[in-house]
């Protein structure tokens, strides 16, 4: 927590001075109202006064409550600003060290915790030093000073008072033992919530073509009454709260006047009167003092969840992407778009067996290398290598001659055009998509765009939009159809002229004509360019110039299609799987 505030701005932090400065003068205000009321019981003894002679008091009173109220109001002011510019740098903070993550550390917390995060967890820092330091500072100076003021005063008073903090002791005590575990799980019960409410909204068209509905509530129901069980058991607590601490108060003031009787009783003459003035000015006291420790116990409230919270952000902050960028930037050579696996052999992080055994295979400027093999086989995670997706377990991975490792991030992404199984579009325009992110190209212009549109065999449809380059793009692109989004995804790239460009099953929802017209003319356009292509049919890598066949990570095979076809027994399985030997003969 105390991290956290360290990232308080030399603004913020002397606000933090002020504000406390101005609680001071708060409880100071507040407990200079007794002695008026010490002076007007005071005033009501003496014989011969005037109603005229109460209200100077009185009046002073009244300016004292209004200055406590403005000096709170101020506070309370500071403490939002404070609070509101904190959380905003640390959601900043958080944001972007979550940008900078690798997909292993994405898949270490899971997307709907960094969510939660982000937003949930945020929030109850802001409310800890929004309401929290009013109650935090106040809570403590108020009742010491209460303290110090009645101190030294009647015993049998004074002793009624401490069983009363002793008791509200009990209280913190009790909170702290009881409720703090419990709201230390309130924000793992919510990641699940959100976890279970993402997957549904994402997979909605499949609950209800599965009528799965009632599954999906179940399961729904089950994180929902977890969350629903702890906010029911802190309401509960709070809800005895409240009576609890009216109950001590008034316990206290009955205590107080109690004894009073006795001692009026005892008293002789006028000191009769003193004894119950001095009585009322204590109860005002010992109030002070009670209210002193419900601010306390209030904060015990609103803690607990905040210190999860804070651990919860600092991990966000402390885990350091396992992927790391060189900032050197690597020296030019002459080659351009080579790609070379040495006996490369990779594991998923956590994973106890690797996925891909001892790959060798090399690519040239202007090849075309494609990869198949069945599911599971290894062939998407290959291309994750190449962009620094995941780092290699053994072996060497070298573009251009140099190790992946060499090169600064920006540098890789500019030779790398990478474009995932599911293509990821981002709300806003067909132009704002393509324009996103910088490279060699950038900026780009009309031309540019429709070059890239035209090769991804794209700008038959965006032209068809009434709006064109500026047609709306719903997030995540659903206003697309897939092979849209597919074609969409793959211009954008194009627009960033690569050297390298990688397809991990890019066109799978392309028609086979489109399939075949974007191969070819990527062919004729861009005669220079590597490309590396992950495919299920293999009527859309047949003519490649290198085939790698994969089985269980291993490369079985590798060659032309000829060359497999007639010597490879993976590559004939997998071939006349799908297609006649005439139809394979004949392409
Ligand atoms: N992020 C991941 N974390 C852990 N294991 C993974 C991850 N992604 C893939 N795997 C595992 O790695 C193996 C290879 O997966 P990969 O996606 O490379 O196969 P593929 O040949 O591309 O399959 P497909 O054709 O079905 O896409 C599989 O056994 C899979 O379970």
């Amino acid at each position: 927590m105390f991290r956290l505030f360290n990232k308080t701005s030399k603004m913020e932090r002397l606000l933090v001075i002020i504000s406390f400065l101005f609680i001071l003068l708060q409880v100071g205000l507040e407990l200079k109202i007794p002695d008026y009321m010490s002076d007007i019981t005071r005033l009501l003894q003496e014989p011969g006064t005037k109603t005229g002679d109460i209200l100077t008091p009185g009046f002073k009173m009244i300016g004292l409550s209004l200055a406590s109220f403005a000096a709170s109001i101020i506070v309370g002011y500071f403490a939002a600003r404070i609070a509101a510019g904190l959380t905003m740098r640390i959601r900043g903070e958080v944001f972007q060290q979550v940008t900078d993550y690798s997909t292993s550390e994405i898949q270490h917390f899971s997307v709907p915790s960094l969510v939660t995060r982000t937003t949930n967890d945020l929030t109850q820092i802001q409310m800890l030093i929004a309401m929290g330091l009013q109650v935090v500072i106040k809570g403590p100076v108020t009742a010491v000073w209460a303290i110090t003021k009645i101190a030294g005063q009647n015993w049998q008073w004074t002793a009624v008072t401490g069983v009363a903090v002793f008791f509200l002791l009990v209280m913190l005590t009790l909170i702290m033992v009881f409720v703090r575990p419990k709201f230390a799980m309130v924000q793992s019960i919510t990641d699940n919530l959100n976890g279970i409410t993402r997957e549904n909204l994402i997979g909605i068209r499949v609950v209800r073509a599965y009528n799965a509905e009632k599954y999906q509530d179940a399961k729904f129901e089950g994180a929902n009454n977890e969350l629903t069980a702890v906010n029911l058991f802190a309401g509960r607590m709070m809800s005895m709260f409240s009576p609890v601490m009216t109950l001590v108060s008034s316990g206290l003031t009955l205590g107080v006047y109690w004894i009073g009787t006795f001692l009026i009783q005892d008293a002789v003459g006028m000191d009769k009167l003193t004894v119950f003035s001095n009585m009322v000015v204590f109860t005002s006291y010992a109030m002070q003092v009670v209210m002193g420790f419900i601010l306390m116990t209030m904060i015990f409230f609103i803690l607990p969840r905040a210190l999860v919270s804070a651990q919860r952000i600092n991990e966000v902050l402390d885990l350091q992407p396992s992927i790391q960028f060189t900032d050197k930037e690597v020296e030019t050579t002459d080659v351009k778009g080579k790609i070379d696996f040495r006996n490369v052999t990779f594991a998923y992080p956590d994973a106890k067996n690797p996925v891909l055994h001892d790959v060798n295979f090399s690519a040239i400027a202007g090849q075309t290398v494609a990869f198949i093999g069945s599911t599971g086989s290894g062939k998407s995670t290959i291309l994750k290598l190449i962009p620094r997706l995941f780092e290699i377990s053994k072996g060497s991975l070298k573009i251009d001659n140099h190790d992946v490792k060499e090169y600064p991030q920006d540098e890789l992404n500019d030779i790398i055009g990478y474009i995932p199984q599911k293509p990821v579009l981002f709300s806003g325009t067909i132009r704002s998509n393509m324009e996103m992110g910088t490279s060699k190209a950038y900026p780009l212009d009309d031309e540019k765009i429709n070059r890239a549109l035209e090769i991804a065999q794209a700008k038959s449809f965006v032209d068809e939009e009434p709006e064109g380059l500026d047609a709306n793009v719903a997030q995540g692109g659903t206003n697309f159809s897939g092979g849209q989004k597919q074609r969409l995804a793959i211009a954008r790239v194009i627009a960033r002229e690569p050297e390298i460009l990688i397809f991990d099953d890019s066109f799978s929802a392309l028609d086979y004509q489109t399939d075949q017209k974007l191969r070819s003319i990527l062919k004729e356009e861009l005669p220079e360019t590597t490309k590396l292509i992950v495919a299920q049919r293999i009527s859309t890598i047949m003519d490649a110039d290198l085939i790698i066949v994969l089985e269980e990570g291993h490369v079985v095979g590798s060659g032309t299609h000829k060359d497999l076809l007639a010597k490879n027994q993976v590559y004939q399985e997998i071939a006349y799987s799908q297609l006649s030997k005439e139809e394979l003969a004949h392409e």
